[in-house]
């Protein structure tokens, strides 16, 4: 790279410019070329990249970390519920949500991973057109892997470098490129032979590790995407036999976090878990490969097993959801609903929630279509309406759920379901799990809490320790039979199938008040800390 006599380059051009009486060039054009390398902007930047490379070559200036505008939401996300501590917060959250702050710290990480442009040539001055320019590159080998995987390419049978890790040895580098072609490793030429050799020889190296790469043309720069998502499935790259290197794979589970930092690979993207210190990026299935593999487990299954599974089908192939945060809004409460079986404890929790503080939990009043009854009032049990005013209203889908009792039409309203919201109340419902779908709208922002029931003995054991009510037969007062619980159980498997993807939390009814303590918890959880909803819904 010819970056110290870059300054001298510049002054020799100009210098043999003015000489170039027999350029087949315009005045004007030679004056225009003139004056842009004269000019103060050019040489300007001609210092900062000099000085970029200049001090980026050494290490008195490596920087702390190469991801400072990760540690800026970091810290905005901290802050943004604290800025009444003092004015000293309320400033420093204004401030890092300048743009020309944001900016400054987004040109300090492209520094930081060597992201900058345009790319200097590599190749020296003297070259020979025939000869392939080669270059020789020296790792330190330390417990750390090399952060990069290499294939055969299928056309000329050359091993290359197939993918550079976000963050990791070879990256930091800057030195090794997807496409870079590996000619030698210390010493050892690696012509005819698979990925595998050169694998045992790398793991076989003490020491420094020398490659002799050919470069690749048009050498691409990694830039780190911002998206992250939510896991629904548990991956172990220990037990996948398709990753393309077991070592570079990163293990997570359902639920978690995951910021993508590279979906250059239509099949293998790079990520890392929301909030790990470590850099360096795994890779995980992508969306693509994720669902085909499902689809396939899916096909596979149903030829194993008969038709009677039909209906147990999940249109919904959960694999990753794009997720953002969501900051708390003062007098705007997000809905917690509670999903559950029938019988497990939905409508305990929700009065007991409700009891800690009436003016602030409200739950919305259902209406019927059947006949007021004498002391009944309006809009207080229920809102009477007519059977044709309610078949109307479901009709053109203003009901999240509703049903039939006794030839009466019962039903819950998303008008009123707003209304709570609106009126800076925090609405709180057990629906059937089937109004989710309805429910689960960017309007709504509804945060989702799974009631689980224990195993049967527990759950046995619990409700009779209570004295629990079966709420499977509405006439008679008593306990829940064996069958009950063991319906209930059989429920919850079903709803966690069809419907686990869309819960924010779940909760384990098994002790009561330690399953009411956690609702409460989260409840004001959600009034005081960012959490992560569906992209769509911040945008
Ligand atoms: N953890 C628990 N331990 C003991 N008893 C419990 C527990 N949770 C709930 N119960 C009792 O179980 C019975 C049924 O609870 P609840 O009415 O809340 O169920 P639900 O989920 O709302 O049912 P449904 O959806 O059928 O109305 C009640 O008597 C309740 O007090």
């Amino acid at each position: 790279m010819c970056t110290f006599s870059f300054c001298s380059a510049l002054s020799r051009l100009l210098t043999s410019l003015q000489q170039a009486n027999e350029l087949p060039s315009t005045d004007e054009e030679l004056g225009f070329l003139s004056d842009l390398l004269q000019s103060k902007e050019l040489h300007a930047l001609v210092n900062v990249h000099n000085k970029i490379i200049t001090n980026g070559a050494s290490d008195k200036f490596f920087p702390m970390l190469s991801t400072s505008v990760n540690v800026m939401y970091d810290v905005l996300e901290v802050i943004a519920v604290r800025t009444h501590i003092s004015d000293d917060c309320k400033e420093l959250f204004y401030l890092l949500q300048k743009p020309h702050v944001q900016g400054l710290l987004c040109a300090h990480d492209a520094v930081a991973q060597k992201d900058y442009y345009p790319h200097l040539p590599e190749i020296p001055i003297e070259v020979d057109e025939d000869e392939e320019t080669i270059k020789i590159v020296q790792l330190v080998k330390s417990n750390e892997p090399l952060g990069a995987t290499i294939k055969t390419e299928e056309t000329s049978g050359k091993i290359v470098i197939a993918r550079v890790m976000h963050g990791g040895a070879a990256d930091r580098s800057g030195l090794i490129h997807v496409g870079d072609e590996v000619v030698e490793v210390n010493g050892i030429n690696v012509e005819g032979k698979t990925p595998a050799d050169v694998l045992s020889i790398l793991q076989n190296s003490e020491g420094t590790i020398t490659f002799k790469l050919v470069p690749a043309n048009g050498k691409s720069t990694i830039r780190e995407s911002r998206v992250r998502v939510r896991a629904h499935f548990d991956y172990a790259a220990i037990s996948d036999p398709y990753i393309p290197c077991k070592e570079a794979g990163l293990d997570f589970c359902k639920g978690e976090v995951l910021h993508i930092v590279s979906q250059d690979d239509a099949y293998w993207w790079q990520a890392r878990k929301e909030g790990d210190r470590n850099m360096r990026a795994g890779l995980i299935p992508s969306r693509a490969l994720q669902e085909r593999r499902i689809i396939l487990e899916r096909t596979f299954d149903k030829d194993k097993e008969n038709a009677e599974n039909d209906d147990f089908d999940r249109e919904h192939i959960a694999t990753y959801e794009e997720v953002a945060k969501l900051y708390p809004r003062p007098g705007i409460y997000r809905p917690i609903v509670l999903i559950g079986s029938p019988g497990v404890g939905r409508n305990e929790l929700k009065r007991r929630l409700i009891d800690t503080d009436p003016e602030k939990y409200k739950t919305p009043i259902p209406y019927t279509s059947r006949a007021m009854k004498p002391g009944e009032v309006n809009a207080k049990e229920y809102f009477f309406v007519t059977r044709e005013q309610m078949e109307e209203d479901i009709e053109a889908g203003k009901f999240i759920e509703f049903g039939e009792y006794k030839g009466n039409l019962y039903g819950t309203s998303a008008d009123s379901v707003k209304s709570i919201v609106n009126s800076g109340h925090v609405c709180i419902l057990n629906p059937h799990y089937q109004a989710l779908k309805m429910l689960r709208t960017p309007q709504l922002k509804p945060y989702i809490i799974y009631i689980k029931p224990p195993p049967l003995d527990v759950l046995k054991q619990t409700r009779t320790a209570l004295n629990a009510k079966s709420t499977f037969d509405v006439n008679s007062s008593r306990g829940f039979t064996d069958e009950e619980f063991s319906d209930m159980i059989k429920s919850a498997e079903r709803i966690e199938f069809l419907y686990e993807h869309l819960f924010d939390e779940q909760i384990i009814n098994a002790d009561l008040a330690l399953a009411f303590g956690q609702l409460l918890a989260s409840a004001n959880r959600l009034e005081t800390e960012p959490l992560w909803v569906p992209a769509s819904w911040v945008q």
